[in-house]
């Protein structure tokens, strides 16, 4: 039996049933039993006056566990039925109940099933089963709404917003004989007897819930357009509105029966057990090691990285040393570290209170002199080697023996980076993204010379800011930047194989990606992206393509968002808008892929004498192809665009598509010494062709 219920019956006759499956005290369908069973006994037995319930250990109950929603199937088939104990006996029997600890999901259900509620100061209450692509499943989208209305409980249910929902707040120590005594006042009507069930009181009038509910599900739909589980909670919160409670239980539990087999909630539950998988590596954090106290953390570079990284920091309590290089730049990062502050508490993250005592912890520096005593350094300059391999040889002069130098770079070789210095073994890498103090992943990147004391204590601080910490090997790009590089490559060969832009991005959207490939390079912006591939170029030669239209569009001054104009255009408020524009340049490279071969072959043509010259050729293709008699033929058409660029195109692709491109030595002459590509062609010379024609300087 995984878990169960333990009932004891006090002096006051007041019955106190404890869930007991330690540590979170789960639910589980042998819990849900138990609690059955101990409920039916306390009611039978003749000195039972009122119930309490609660949780072993200072906490109520973290909810069903997920492990029986995920699984295979036979797992899943063997615990069915979860949400019909609600209809069955979970119904307004229970009378107060007392929660020391988390008190989510299905446990949290349960207290809603009570008439009262007491709670710590520190309960973390909410339903939080969206998350695991489910819904309240334990009466919870009844009982919620008619205990605090509507537009809170959807909040709470929609974005798992963790909301105090209690009637008094108790010690620790005092909470389960508050509870006892909140009992009995209840049963003696010194309390009012509320069965959260058939409470109207808080629930809108009728035309009102049915927008705040269609808000609630215009919102959904355009958050998570692939997600159902959302609306389907809208639908029954709505149907125990309009149809009754018990209806709505009913429906509850065929929804969440439905839902739990659902390859969304599989993949979720998933998620939710390989996050907390990420932090238990083999061979590093089964050794035994214990993490060492970091206390005080230096941040190198105050830039945008720096600056949220030093957030993350400090909101969690660290003591932090932010240096820069000069007066200018550092008061530039503390302004950055106070605006990521207050945009955290514009975000609900943090509260208002906490910024001041935030920043008591942070002290800006010009030098490495108060580095003497830092446990951990955070290097987070612009990603530029050499200053990196600077960096590390010079705080290695000045910091412990034992500290632990972090490195946040994207791309470079951590050997590299510490190539300088005699610490190879206390380097790792701190992969940070973009905003650091926001983002929850964090890549930490060690190398064959890394020990495994060090990874165990970057872990620990990894955990302390929240982020959830993958570790990797080191690598170009590391595991994300790799796996992301084909994302861009793949949309920009797809283009210049004729696929529209928008139509990429617009395929990969709804797939579920916030933004496609060509919004997300817009966004990054043309320079970095261009340093980007050139970076993965180098490093995978052998598999990387090299798109050729970025490069066209820097030429005509487009750098993405930032200069308002990329592959979109953009509006004062960054609102992107497909660009007409855009059309032309891959229009062309379209016309150069089909036409550039036909050239080529045409080249072969005369060198092989085929034809005996080339304005024979233009004429064959006017009358015989149907090329547009107005581009004077297709060696004519060729030479107005030279010799140089095509047979350069035609290399390029060749390196990436095949031999099909290739250029053929008759082109390759001519483009060498840039002369047209008529057989008795001078070198950028305009001459009249025996056609008649004037042929245009080469390009
Ligand atoms: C029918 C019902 O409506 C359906 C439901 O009840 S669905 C479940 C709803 N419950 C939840 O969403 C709660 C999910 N859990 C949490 O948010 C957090 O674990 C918590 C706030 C309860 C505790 O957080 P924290 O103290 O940091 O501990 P955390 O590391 O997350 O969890 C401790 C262990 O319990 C496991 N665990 C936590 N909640 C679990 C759950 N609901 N099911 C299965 N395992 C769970 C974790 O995987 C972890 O296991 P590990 O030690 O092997 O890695």
């Amino acid at each position: 039996m995984k878990g169960r219920t333990v009932l004891e019956v006090g002096a006051d006759e007041v019955a106190v049933i404890t869930i007991s499956n330690p540590p979170l005290n789960l639910l589980s369908v042998d819990v849900m039993l138990s609690l059955k069973e101990s409920v039916e006994e306390a009611l039978l037995r003749g000195n039972v006056k009122a119930i309490v319930i609660t949780g072993s250990g200072g906490n109520f109950s973290g909810g069903f566990d997920v492990s029986i929603f995920g699984g295979s199937a036979k797992r899943r088939k063997e615990n069915r039925k979860v949400g019909f104990m609600s209809v069955e006996f979970l119904t307004d029997i229970l009378e107060v109940a007392a929660i020391g600890g988390p008190a989510l999901g299905g446990g949290f259900e349960v207290a809603l099933a009570c008439h009262a509620r007491i709670s710590t100061s520190t309960a973390q209450l909410g339903l939080p089963e969206l998350q695991f692509g489910l819904i309240p499943g334990l009466g919870g989208t009844q009982r919620l709404p008619r205990l605090v209305g509507l537009t809170k409980a959807l909040e709470m249910m929609l974005d798992a917003h963790i909301l105090g929902l209690v009637d008094s707040i108790a010690p620790s120590d005092e909470l389960v004989n508050t509870a006892r005594s909140w009992a009995l006042q209840i049963l003696e009507r010194r309390r009012p007897w509320v069965t959260s069930l058939h409470r109207t009181d808080k629930l809108e009038p009728l035309a009102e819930a049915r927008t705040i509910l269609k808000i609630a599900r215009h919102h959904s739909r355009k958050r998570a357009p692939n997600l159902r589980h959302p609306l389907v909670c809208i639908d029954i919160i709505e149907e125990g509105i309009i149809s009754g409670p018990r209806i709505g239980l009913q429906k509850e539990a065929e929804a969440l029966e439905e839902l739990r087999q659902s390859i969304i909630s599989r993949s979720l539950v998933h998620i939710f057990f390989a996050r907390r998988g990420t932090s238990k590596i083999s061979g590093i954090t089964d050794l035994g090691l214990t993490p060492r106290k970091v206390n005080r953390i230096a941040v190198v570079g105050g830039g945008q990285m720096g600056s949220g990284i030093a957030t993350a920091l400090i909101v969690s309590d660290y003591h932090v040393v932010l240096k820069e290089v000069n007066e200018s730049s550092l008061l530039d990062g503390i302004d950055r570290v106070k605006a990521n502050l207050v945009s955290q508490v514009k975000r609900r993250k943090i509260a208002q209170e906490k910024i001041e005592r935030a920043l008591s912890r942070l002290n800006g520096v010009l030098s490495y002199d108060s580095f003497k005593d830092v446990d951990l350094v955070i290097e987070a300059v612009p990603e530029n080697l050499s200053l990196k391999q600077q960096i590390f040889s010079d705080i290695e002069k000045c910091c412990p023996q034992c500290s632990v130098f972090a490195c946040n770079t994207s791309t470079f070789d951590l050997n590299a980076i510490g190539e300088r210095t005699k610490s190879q073994n206390r380097i790792i890498g701190a992969h940070f993204f973009y905003p650091a103090h926001v983002t929850p992943l964090l890549e930490i990147v060690r190398t064959e010379r890394t020990s495994p004391q060090v990874i165990v204590d970057f872990l620990d601080v990894a955990k302390r800011i929240k982020k959830t910490p993958v570790v990797v090997g080191n690598c170009t790009g590391f595991a994300v930047g790799r796996m992301f590089f084909p994302y861009s490559q793949s949309a920009m060969l797809l283009v210049e194989c004729g696929a529209d832009i928008y139509g990429v991005d617009q395929a990969i959207t709804k797939f579920g990606m916030p933004l496609g490939p060509f919004r997300l390079i817009d966004r990054i912006g043309f320079e970095v992206a261009n340093v980007t591939f050139n970076q993965y170029v180098a490093a995978y030669p052998e598999r990387s393509f090299k798109p050729m239209l970025i490069s066209v569009l820097q030429e005509e001054n487009r750098a993405g968002e930032s200069t308002r104009k990329g592959f979109y255009l953009y509006d004062d408020n960054s609102k992107a808008s497909p660009d007409p524009d855009i059309k032309k340049y891959v229009e062309k490279d379209i016309v150069d892929m089909i036409f550039f071969p036909i050239v080529n072959e045409a080249c072969r043509i005369l060198a092989e004498g085929v034809a005996v010259k080339a304005s024979d050729l233009d004429i064959a293709s006017v009358l015989g192809m149907d090329f547009p008699v107005y581009r004077g033929g297709i060696i004519f058409w060729a030479n107005s665009i030279g010799s140089t660029y095509i047979c350069s195109k035609l290399n390029d692709w060749s390196m990436t598509y095949g031999d099909f491109f290739k250029p053929c030595a008759y082109l390759v002459e001519r483009a060498a010494k840039g002369t047209s590509l008529d057989r008795e062609g001078i070198a950028g010379v305009s001459q009249m062709s025996s056609s008649g024609h004037k042929q245009q300087k080469q390009v």
